[in-house]
C-alpha cells in the first residue's frame, strides 16, 4: 500500500457543469474534513455523498459550494479511501479546490496514478489497466466493446487458465526428474506434446484475433495492378456491386494513385488501383522500382489482373515477378474472350496462389474472386461475437514470444531432448503470458504504461 495521498482534477479543463477533484490515500479523508464544512465526513458511511462548503481554514473564506462523495476502503477505485469533490465546474473554481487540498497534505496525482494503485493495489491486472487506456480512446462502438470486455477481465483470465495448464505440465516434468523411470517419462512426453499444442493453438487464437481485428479496424489494404484496359475499374465496380464513379476521377494522395473503400463478404478492402503500367514504357522507368515496391510491399492483398485474350506481354512478366512472392491472386480477366494467355505459365509462376478467371462482362468468376479473398482474411476459427480480441502491440509482441518458446519447447520433445530442458521452455513462454498480466512486469513497464493515462484517471 501507498502511504502518501493523491489529488487531481478528474473532470475535463474547461467549461464543464461539474469539475471534480478527485482524492486518494489514506489520509483522504481527514484532508477535504479538515476543509469541509457540513457534516463530520469521518463518520459518514461509506459510499455517501455530502452537501456543504469548502472553508480556507487559513483565512476563514468560503472558497466553493460542493458535493463531497466519501468511499472508504477497500470497495473503491483504488482500493484506498477515496474521496470525491464536484465543484461548479471552471478551471478556477475546481483548481482552486486541487490547491487548498495539496496545500493540506495531499500531493498532485501522476498521470494514471489513481488506476496505477488500483493495480498495485491488486484489484486490476496490467491487461485490464491499459484496457481503461483503449476504453477512453475507442473510436468505434466495437473498439469499445473490446476494451469493456477487456477491462472486466476476460482477456486476463484466458492468459491465467493458459498459465494454469503451463504450471501443470511443469509440475509434471518436476516429478519425472524425481522419478527418472523410463515409462514415466514416455508418458509425459507424449502428454507434453498433447499439452503444448493445444497452448499453441490456443495462442494461436488470439493472435489470430489480432490479426483479424487489425483488419475490421484498418481495412485489407488491397493493391490492384495490370496494364492499361485489362478491366482494372471494371474490377473495382464489381467488388463494390455497384456502379462507382470512375476510379481515375478521384484524385489520390499520390499522383498516380487512386483508392476506393469496398466491402467484400464483411471483410473491408482499401483498393489502391495503381493506374498507368503502360506497355509500351519501361515498368521500371514508368513509376519507378521504389515505388512500385512501396506500393506492393505495403499492401496486405495484390490483386494482379491480366487479359485472358491477349498473349502475356513484357510488362505482364515484370508484374508477375513483382508479385509472385506476395500475397497475390491472378485475376486473369476477360475469360469471356478466346484464350490467347499463357496460362499455364501463369499458373507455375503462382503455383501455391489462387489463379481464377473472371468476366466483368458476364461476372463469370466473380464469386470465385470473391470466396478467395475471403479466404485470405477468415480462416474460420475465431467465432462471431467473441470480443475476446487482442489489439494492444504489447500483448501482441508476447504473444508471439510465447508462442516462439512454445515452439522450443515442442521441438524439444521431438527431438528427444531432456525435459528439463524443455522445462527451460515451458517456464519462458509462462513469463511471458505473465507479462501481458503484469505479474512479471518490470517497474520501468508498469510506468511506462500509466504514463500514457490522462491526469486523474
Ligand atoms: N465519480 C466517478 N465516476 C466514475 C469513476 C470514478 O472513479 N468516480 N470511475 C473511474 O474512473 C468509473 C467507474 N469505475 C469504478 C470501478 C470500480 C469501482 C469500485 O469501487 N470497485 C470496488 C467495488 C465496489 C462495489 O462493488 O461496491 C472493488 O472492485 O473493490 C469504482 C468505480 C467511471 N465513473
Ligand atoms: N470482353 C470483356 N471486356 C471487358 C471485361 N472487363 C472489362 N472489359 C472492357 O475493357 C475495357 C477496359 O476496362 P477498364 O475496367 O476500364 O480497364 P482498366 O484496367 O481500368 O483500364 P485503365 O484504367 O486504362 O488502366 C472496357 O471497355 C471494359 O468494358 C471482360 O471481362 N470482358
Ligand atoms: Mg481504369
Amino acid at each position: 500500500m501507498e502511504t502518501d495521498t493523491i489529488a487531481a482534477i478528474a473532470t475535463p479543463m474547461g467549461e464543464g457543469a461539474i469539475g471534480i477533484v478527485r482524492v486518494s490515500g489514506p489520509d483522504a479523508i481527514p484532508i477535504v474534513n479538515k476543509l469541509f464544512r457540513g457534516k463530520d465526513l469521518s463518520r459518514v458511511a461509506s459510499h455517501t455523498i455530502h452537501y456543504g462548503h469548502l472553508v480556507d481554514p487559513a483565512t476563514g473564506e468560503t472558497v466553493e459550494e460542493v458535493l463531497v462523495a466519501v468511499m472508504r476502503a477497500p470497495r473503491t477505485y483504488t482500493r484506498e479511501d477515496v474521496v470525491e469533490i464536484n465543484c461548479h465546474g471552471g478551471i478556477v473554481t475546481t483548481s482552486r479546490v486541487l490547491q487548498l487540498v495539496l496545500d493540506h497534505g495531499a500531493r498532485l496525482a501522476e498521470p494514471g496514478e489513481f488506476t496505477k494503485r488500483a493495480f498495485l493495489n491488486g484489484r486490476i491486472d496490467l491487461a485490464q489497466a491499459e484496457a481503461v487506456i483503449d476504453l477512453i480512446r475507442a473510436k468505434t462502438d466495437r473498439a469499445m466493446a473490446v476494451a469493456l470486455q477487456q477491462m472486466e477481465g476476460r482477456l486476463s483470465n484466458l492468459i491465467r487458465r493458459l498459465r494454469r495448464r503451463i504450471v501443470e505440465l511443469l509440475a509434471h516434468i518436476e516429478v519425472t526428474i524425481d522419478y527418472p523411470e523410463h515409462d514415466v517419462e514416455e508418458v509425459t512426453r507424449s502428454l507434453l506434446l498433447e499439452r503444448c499444442r493445444e497452448i499453441g493453438a490456443e495462442i494461436d487464437r488470439l493472435l489470430e484475433t489480432a490479426r483479424q481485428g487489425k483488419i475490421l479496424r484498418e481495412g485489407v489494404a488491397t493493391a490492384i495492378v495490370g496494364r492499361p484496359n485489362v478491366g482494372k475499374s471494371s474490377l473495382l465496380n464489381a467488388l463494390a456491386h455497384e456502379a462507382r464513379a470512375i476510379v481515375t476521377d478521384i484524385p489520390g494522395t499520390t499522383r498516380d494513385l487512386i483508392e476506393e473503400q469496398v466491402n467484400v463478404r464483411g471483410i473491408p478492402l482499401r483498393l489502391i488501383d495503381t493506374a498507368g503500367i503502360r506497355d509500351t514504357e519501361d515498368l521500371v522507368e514508368r513509376i519507378g522500382v521504389q515505388r512500385a515496391q512501396e506500393v506492393l510491399q505495403t499492401a496486405d492483398l495484390v490483386l494482379l489482373v491480366l487479359n485472358h485474350s491477349e498473349p502475356l506481354t513484357a510488362t505482364d512478366r515484370q508484374l508477375i515477378d513483382m508479385t509472385r512472392t506476395l500475397n497475390t491472386i491472378v485475376v486473369v480477366n476477360k475469360a469471356d474472350l478466346p484464350r490467347r494467355i499463357e496460362l499455364d505459365e501463369v499458373r507455375a509462376a503462382f503455383a501455391d496462389r489462387p489463379v481464377v478467371l473472371t468476366s466483368m462482362r458476364t461476372e463469370e468468376g466473380l464469386d470465385e474472386l470473391e470466396d478467395a479473398i475471403a479466404r485470405q482474411f477468415y480462416t474460420g476459427n475465431v467465432p462471431a461475437g467473441d470480443l475476446t480480441y487482442v489489439s494492444n502491440v504489447r500483448h501482441i509482441r508476447l504473444l508471439r514470444e510465447a508462442r516462439a518458446a512454445l515452439n522450443e519447447a515442442i521441438a524439444g520433445v521431438e527431438a528427444g531432448v531432456p525435459v528439463d530442458t524443455v522445462a527451460i521452455d515451458l517456464k519462458r513462454c509462462f513469463d511471458r503470458l505473465g507479462e501481458i498480466i503484469g505479474e512479471t512486469a518490470s517497474e520501468e513497464l508498469i510506468d511506462q504504461i500509466f504514463r500514457q493515462f490522462c491526469l486523474g484517471k
